[in-house]
C-alpha cells in the first residue's frame, strides 16, 4: 500500500496553555518587608548568583549567645574565618584570636576582626554585590548612623578586597565602625542560597559631594572605592522617590531603611482597582516572562485584589521549594475549581491538610504508582491500537482532507485514564474545559463572583458540573451494582470501599468526596498528556532532522512488528529526550497550578505573607538562558548528558511542578505519551503542509502511512 496522506490541526495552534486558573498582572507596590538575608551575587544582565552568602553579624560575648546567634543560619554554617588581623582605628592590622566585638561591651572595649584565609579573589573576577545587614545596630552603629536609619545596604566587591578580612576592614572604615568596634568585626558565612536581585546598576551609586565631605570629615570612609554607603543609599532613596513621584510608577522595595519602604525598580503602571491585571493579556505566562526579564525572577504583583508572587527562574524555585515547600503547599480557592471539585474535595485544588494527604495517598497507591501504571499496559496498548486504526480509516492514501488529530489524541488519553480509574470508558465534556482553564474575574476579585451569573461563566461551569456529575453517578452506580468490568480493581472500587471504613469517614465518607476526586482524573490526567503529545509532534514537524532521527530509532527498534508495544519503549532513548525537550519548551500547564502560601516566610530577602498567591512560571524557567543555552531551540540532545530527569526535583525544568504538590501522575502520563508518540512515528510519516507554518499560528499536518 502506498503512503497515505493525512492532515491534522495542532491542538493549540502554537500557543501554550494558560494553565489552570492562572492569571497574570503587572508589578505593583511590594507589600513585603525585607528580612535578614545577606548575599553575594555576580552582577550581570540576568542576575546570576554564585550561591555564596555572607552575613554581617555582631558577635555576642557568651558562648551560648554565639550559638543562639548562628542558629537561624544553621545547617552548614561554618564559623567563619580563621584568626585574623584586626583593624585599628587607622585601618592598620594587628592579630587577635577571638571576636568579642559589636556587642555592648565591645564599644570601646574588646573586639577583633575575623579573617577568612580563603581569598575572595577567585569569586571576584567580576565585581559582586553583598547585602549587609546591620544587626543590633544600637551597639554597632554610631548615633548618627542610627539616626540616619542605617540597617542594611549593598556593597560592591572588587579585586581591591581580596579576602573576607579585607572586606571586614573595609566595612569598618566605610561605616566608621572603628569607634564602636575598635578591634574590628566578624563576618559570618551563611549557608548557600540562591536569591534573585535586581541589576547591579541600581545599587551602584555615585557619591555626591555632600556625602563625601561629611564622611571625609570623619576620616573613615573610602569613597574612591566602589562601595555603597549609607549616604549613597539616602541619595538613592531621594532620587527614586522623585522618580516615582514624577512618572507615577509603582516600585519594588529592595531594602529597609528606617522602617520605611524603599524602592529600587520602576515597574508597570498600576491601574486603580484592577492593579496590573489588565496588562496580562491572553498568554499570562509569556507576559509574566517578559516582565521577569525586566524585573527579576521573583516578582510581587497585585492581581486584582490578590497579592501574588511569580517565580520565574530555577534558582528562585530552588530556594523556595527547598526551604519553604510546606509554606508554598497551599492552593487558592478558584471559582470553577471549587464547584467542579464538589467544594474542594479533590487532590489538585484541596487546601493543604489531612484530607489532601489521605486522598493523594490513595491516588498514588491505587492508580498512579509505578506498579499500578505497569498493570494498565494492556489498556494503553488497546487504546493506542484503536487510535492508529482510526487514523488509517479516516485518512485514506489519496485523501488530503484534514483530520482532527488533536481531538483524537485527547480522546485516547481520556479513554486510557477512564479505563484505568473507572474500569470503563466515558466521554467528557471537552467544551466545558474552557471554564476550568484561564482565569476569571472572580478569582482575582472574590467579592465580584456574582458577576459570573451575568457573564455566562456560572452557566458554563454549571453545565460542565452537571455533565461530569452524570458520568460519576453512572460509574458509581455501576460499581455499586457490581457491574464493573475492570480486571484489577479500579480507583472507584477502592474509593467505595474506603467510604465504608469508619476511620476514613472524614476523607471518603460521602459521595461528594468520591466525585470530587474523580474530577482530578478528567481535569489533571487527560488534557496534560494530550498537550504533551501534540506539542511534541509539532516540534518534530518544525525540526525534520530530529523527526527523522526519532523515526529511525523507533523503526529500527520495532522492525516489522506492525505496532510499538510497551516493551519496545526501553529501546527508544532518543524519543524520551525528545519528550523531555518538548516538556521543557511547552509545559502543558505553563504557570503550573496556582499555589497559595500557608504561612509567612522569607524568600530572597523578602517576607511573603501567608495567603499570597503564587505562580511558578514553568515556561520562563524552562527557557531561562541562565539555565539553558539557546533556550528557544529544540535540541533533545541537551538532555542526553544528565541521565534521566528527576521530575519534581529538578528545578531547571518543571512541567510537572515541584515539591510536595508536584504532579503524582508523572509515570501514568508519560507512559501514555511515549506509547502514542512511538506509534504515530512508527506508523506514519509526517510533514508540515506547504505554505503553512507549523505550530505558531496554527499549521496543518500531513502524515503518510
Ligand atoms: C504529561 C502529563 C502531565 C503533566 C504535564 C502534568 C502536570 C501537572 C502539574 C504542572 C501539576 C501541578 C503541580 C504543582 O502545583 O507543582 C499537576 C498536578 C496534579 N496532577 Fe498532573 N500532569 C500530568 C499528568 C497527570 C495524570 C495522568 C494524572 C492522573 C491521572 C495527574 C494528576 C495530577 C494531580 C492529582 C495533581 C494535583 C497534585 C496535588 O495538588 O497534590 N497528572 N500535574
Amino acid at each position: 500500500m502506498g503512503p497515505r496522506k493525512l492532515i491534522g490541526v495542532p491542538l493549540f495552534g502554537g500557543r501554550g496553555w494558560v494553565g489552570w486558573g492562572c492569571g497574570g498582572g503587572g508589578l505593583c507596590e511590594m507589600p513585603h518587608r525585607p528580612v535578614k538575608v545577606s548575599r553575594v551575587l555576580q552582577p550581570g544582565p540576568r542576575q546570576t548568583t554564585i550561591g555564596e552568602v555572607l552575613e554581617f553579624h555582631e558577635m555576642p560575648h557568651h558562648p551560648k549567645e554565639v550559638a543562639k546567634a548562628i542558629q537561624p543560619v544553621q545547617t552548614d554554617v561554618k564559623l567563619p574565618l580563621t584568626p585574623t588581623p584586626s583593624v585599628s582605628r587607622s585601618g592598620g592590622r594587628k592579630d587577635v584570636n577571638s571576636c568579642r566585638c559589636a556587642s555592648r561591651p565591645c564599644r570601646g572595649g574588646e573586639g577583633n576582626l575575623a579573617r577568612n584565609s580563603t581569598a575572595l579573589a577567585s569569586l571576584m573576577a567580576e565585581p559582586m554585590r553583598v547585602r549587609l545587614e546591620f544587626e543590633d545596630h544600637r551597639r554597632l552603629l554610631t548615633k548618627s548612623q542610627r539616626k540616619d536609619g542605617l540597617r542594611c545596604c549593598w556593597i560592591l566587591l572588587g579585586p581591591q578586597l581580596p579576602t573576607v578580612a579585607d572586606l571586614a576592614a573595609h566595612l569598618v572604615r566605610s561605616f566608621a565602625l572603628d569607634r564602636s568596634c575598635p578591634r574590628g568585626i566578624r563576618l559570618y558565612e551563611r549557608h548557600p542560597s540562591r536569591i534573585c536581585l535586581l541589576p547591579i546598576k541600581k545599587h551602584y551609586l555615585p557619591v555626591n559631594s555632600r556625602t563625601n565631605k561629611r564622611n571625609k570629615g570623619e576620616g573613615s570612609c573610602d569613597f574612591q572605592q566602589n562601595t555603597t554607603n549609607i549616604h549613597a543609599i539616602l541619595s538613592e532613596e531621594t532620587n527614586l522617590k522623585k522618580k516615582e513621584h514624577m512618572n507615577k510608577t509603582r516600585l519594588l522595595k529592595a531594602y529597609e531603611h528606617a522602617g520605611k519602604e524603599e524602592e529600587i525598580e520602576a515597574a508597570a503602571v498600576e491601574a486603580p482597582v484592577v492593579g496590573n491585571l489588565h496588562q496580562v493579556g491572553k498568554n499570562p505566562h509569556l507576559t509574566l516572562r517578559a516582565l521577569a526579564e525586566r524585573h527579576g525572577p521573583l516578582m510581587f504583583l497585585q492581581l486584582g485584589s490578590i497579592p501574588t508572587v511569580v517565580i520565574s527562574s530555577a534558582h528562585v524555585a530552588r530556594e523556595v521549594f527547598r526551604a519553604h515547600d510546606l509554606a508554598f503547599a497551599g492552593r487558592p480557592t478558584l471559582y470553577a475549581a471549587e464547584r467542579l471539585s464538589y467544594g474542594l474535595w479533590d487532590v489538585g485544588f484541596a487546601p493543604h491538610g489531612e484530607h489532601w494527604r489521605q486522598a493523594r495517598k490513595v491516588f498514588m497507591v491505587e492508580l498512579l504508582s509505578a506498579k499500578r501504571v505497569r498493570s494498565f499496559r494492556g489498556v494503553r496498548e488497546r487504546e493506542v491500537a484503536s487510535l492508529v486504526a482510526s487514523i488509517r480509516r479516516l485518512a485514506p492514501s489519496s485523501s488530503s482532507s484534514p483530520i482532527d488529530l488533536s481531538r483524537m489524541v485527547v480522546s485516547v488519553t481520556n479513554a486510557v485514564t477512564c479505563r484505568a480509574a473507572f474500569g470503563g470508558g466515558c466521554e467528557t465534556a471537552g467544551s466545558g474545559r474552557a471554564c476550568w482553564g484561564g482565569f476569571c474575574a472572580g478569582d482575582f476579585f472574590p467579592w465580584l463572583r456574582w458577576i459570573h451569573a451575568l457573564d455566562g461563566l456560572r452557566a458554563r461551569v454549571e453545565r460542565l458540573f452537571g455533565e461530569l456529575d452524570d458520568i460519576y453517578s453512572q460509574v458509581i452506580e455501576e460499581h455499586l451494582r457490581g457491574g464493573c468490568t475492570s480486571d484489577h480493581g479500579d480507583l472507584v472500587q477502592v474509593l467505595l470501599r474506603l467510604r465504608e471504613d469508619p476511620t476514613q469517614r472524614n476523607t471518603f465518607g460521602s459521595m461528594d468526596h468520591i466525585k470530587g476526586l474523580l474530577t482530578d482524573i478528567f481535569i489533571a490526567g487527560t488534557d496534560t498528556s494530550a498537550a504533551t503529545i501534540i506539542w511534541t509532534l509539532t516540534e518534530l514537524l518544525r525540526n525534520p532532522s530530529v523527526m527523522a532521527r526519532a523515526q529511525k530509532e523507533v523503526r529500527d527498534a520495532v522492525g516489522k512488528k506492525g505496532a510499538v508495544e510497551e516493551t519496545d519503549l526501553h529501546d527508544l532513548p532518543f524519543l524520551k529526550l525528545v519528550i523531555n525537550e518538548s516538556l521543557r519548551l511547552h509545559p502543558p500547564a505553563p504557570l503550573l497550578v496556582p499555589r497559595e502560601t500557608t504561612e509567612a516566610c522569607a524568600v530572597g530577602g523578602y517576607e511573603i505573607p501567608a495567603r499570597t498567591r503564587v505562580f511558578v512560571n514553568a515556561k520562563a524557567i524552562g527557557t531561562d538562558p541562565a539555565s539553558w543555552s539557546n533556550p528557544q531551540e529544540f535540541q533533545p540532545e541537551r538532555f542526553s548528558s544528565g541521565g534521566d530527569v528527576r521530575w519534581g526535583e529538578c528545578f531547571e525544568v518543571v512541567p510537572f511542578g515541584v515539591g510536595r504538590r508536584s504532579c503524582p501522575g508523572i509515570n501514568f502520563g508519560l507512559a501514555v505519551v511515549e506509547l502514542v508518540l512511538a506509534n504515530l512515528l512508527y506508523c506514519f510519516d509526517w510533514e508540515a503542509r506547504l505554505g503553512r507554518g507549523v505550530g505558531r499560528g496554527g499549521g496543518d499536518w500531513i502524515g503518510s502511512a
